[in-house]
């Protein structure tokens, strides 16, 4: 293992695809709420996702995920003035320097976005085959016949059953599984490049989550679609994220493929995460541990670890210093002064530095 002290975050080190459909980079997101203090919601964040590839992107509640996917998405929060650094690139194109007409024309066209309830994303009054061909609509007209038998042909894609009849219902005569169904639907319409699916299946019972996310992972595969796939829960992305970015307090802290990260996780915050996922195997009764103390403060600036005071391996230098970027293998890398080490994962032998250079103050 090694420490270098680049001047980006982890995620900037694994970003080596010539064109990948998003390249997200240095982004740094302040909310200016109405009332009060500015937040400093995401910092120095790196991240890119290449066709046909699923990167999962889990953190606790107010990590910054639904930040992350909103300013990606070209949405910013309504009532509140957000200001932008960096870059958020789809294909060779910069989101943030987009004109306002361009940027409103991506949602539902280059980029989707399948949300965390189908309910609040669709329209109550509205039948089904109007929304889920709307992406289409807002390109060309489309007569009643055609627009409903092409919202049948997209129902159909997604296994909703008797797709003629739901194309003529409304959305509350609809399960919550057959509702997200109709999400996904509408979401593939516009044959998008990217699609953004924000904790898909977290409104559905546990048996219809994993055929909403089998789907995902099918429409993935076969449209060779760039997915980012959000979620607090991490044991989700087990087999289905190619590559995880762990985030906690708008940071990446971690990043690398699955399989690498969830068998030697380097960052302690990625290591309790895994240790409060439920196991298969092992005591029945056995309580979950969760993680002591909260997440910090964001609109408070603080320097070090954003971790440091929920962390039981901070020393002094991980409030006072910027954790150094510590490469754990190919494209794994975590920002920590103390990693995690395990026997397998470094066949130089190298360790973590001591006390390396405190680089800018983000990570
Ligand atoms: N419009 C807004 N005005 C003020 N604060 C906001 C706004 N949008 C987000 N925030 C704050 O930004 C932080 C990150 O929010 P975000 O919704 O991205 O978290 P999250 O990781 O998606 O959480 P969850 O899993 O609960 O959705 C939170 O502290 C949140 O309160």
């Amino acid at each position: 293992m090694t420490v270098t002290t680049p001047t980006a975050g982890p995620g900037a080190a694994a970003s080596h695809h010539p064109t990948p459909v998003l390249r997200v980079e240095a982004l740094d997101v302040v909310i200016h709420p109405a009332h009060g203090r500015p937040l400093h919601v995401l910092h120095d964040v790196h991240l890119h996702i290449d066709a046909g590839e699923c990167l999962g992107v889990v953190g606790e509640s107010g990590s910054g995920k639904s930040v992350l996917s909103r300013t990606i998405l070209g949405v910013p929060g309504r009532g509140t003035r957000v200001a932008r650094t960096g870059r958020v690139r789809l294909h060779d194109e910069d989101i943030l320097d987009m004109d306002a007409r361009r940027r409103a024309g991506l949602p539902g066209a280059e980029i989707a976005m399948v949300h965390q309830d189908p309910m609040t994303s669709l329209n109550p009054v509205v039948r089904i085959a109007d929304q889920v061909t709307e992406a289409l609509t807002a390109r060309r007209r489309l007569r009643r016949r055609e627009r409903y038998r092409t919202a049948a042909e997209l129902l159909a894609a997604v296994d909703v059953p008797d797709p003629e009849g739901r194309a003529r219902a409304y959305p509350h005569e609809l399960s919550g599984g057959l509702r997200q169904r109709v999400g996904i639907a509408a979401a593939l319409a516009g044959e998008p490049a990217l699609l953004l699916a924000d904790e898909p299946t977290t409104a559905l019972d546990v048996t219809v989550q994993r055929t909403v996310l089998d789907l995902l992972d099918r429409h993935r595969a076969e449209r060779g679609l760039a997915t980012l796939l959000i979620t607090h829960d991490i044991g989700l992305l087990f087999g289905r994220a190619r590559r995880i970015a762990v985030m906690y307090a708008g940071h990446i802290v971690e990043t690398g493929r699955t399989e690498d990260v969830t068998d030697r996780p380097a960052h302690p915050y990625t290591a309790a995460l895994l240790r409060s996922v439920p196991r298969v195997t092992g005591p029945l009764r056995r309580t979950l541990p969760t993680i002591p103390g909260a997440p910090p403060d964001l609109t408070r600036p603080r320097t070090g670890c954003p971790f440091a005071p929920r962390c039981d391996r901070a020393s002094e230098q991980c409030t006072r210093a910027t954790p150094p970027v510590h490469h754990a293998g190919a494209g794994h890398t975590a920002s920590c002064f103390h990693p995690l080490s395990h026997p397998d994962a470094d066949p130089q032998g190298a360790s973590a530095a001591p006390n390396p250079a405190p680089r800018k103050a983000t990570s």
